[in-house]
């Protein structure tokens, strides 16, 4: 486990970050998104499930954007663990919170970076009886070190290959809460 991060050390990673997307940028891609998957779900009474934790700002920010109507989930599954690199196992912290037996069913997640937590989140799903299984993404990490074939249904915006924070998104545990999205200075 690395050392505790200071005040002065959290404030300092913001101070030095590359803005990426700015608060507006990600309001645009969550309007576009929510169009999207209005269009293509408005008819399916869907469970929409966030992955926390990372899912949890996204998806606050998104369902509001649908008018139709749903039932709202979530699943907690973590492979980073308040780290800058991923173990190759999920753990799962908390099942889905909602049956999903016979429903369609849309995951809400933050980032596909590498594509581990989202291909095996599905997999669990159609495990447990989804009639299908839709994904969502606010950002998609651009490199091929896609481990997984699976492809997301509704993109929000690309970024490229540093390691973000903000929507959602941590530095070692901090800064889910900035709402633009930001690249750790030197990651
Ligand atoms: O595509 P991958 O390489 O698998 O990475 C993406 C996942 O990593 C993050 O979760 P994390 O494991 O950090 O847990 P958290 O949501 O609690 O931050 C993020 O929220 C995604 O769920
Ligand atoms: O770049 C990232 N930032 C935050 N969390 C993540 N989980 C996978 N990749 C990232």
């Amino acid at each position: 486990m690395s050392q505790p991060l200071t005040l002065e050390e959290l404030n300092q990673v913001m101070a030095e970050a590359d803005l990426l997307k700015s608060e507006a940028d990600v309001e645009a891609a969550l309007t576009q998104l929510a169009a999207d998957i209005s269009a293509r779900l408005s008819s399916s009474l869907p469970v929409v499930y966030s992955i926390m934790n990372g899912g949890l700002v996204m998806a606050g920010r998104l369902l509001t954007k649908l008018n139709f109507p749903l039932e709202q989930g979530y699943m907690h599954a973590t492979r980073y663990r308040g780290e800058t690199s991923g173990h190759t196992d999920l753990q799962w912290q908390a099942p889905p919170s909602v049956p999903m037996e016979g429903r369609t069913v849309l995951i809400l997640d933050d980032i596909f970076d590498e594509g581990n937590t989202l291909a095996e989140v599905v997999k669990s799903c159609q495990q447990q009886g989804a009639k299908e299984v839709l994904t969502a993404v606010l950002v998609n990490k651009v490199h091929d070190r896609k481990n997984t074939d699976l492809q997301i249904d509704f993109v929000g915006m690309d970024v490229e290959d540093r390691y973000v924070f903000g929507c959602g998104m941590d530095y070692r545990g901090y800064w889910r809460n900035a709402p633009g999205i930001y690249a750790v200075k030197g990651l």
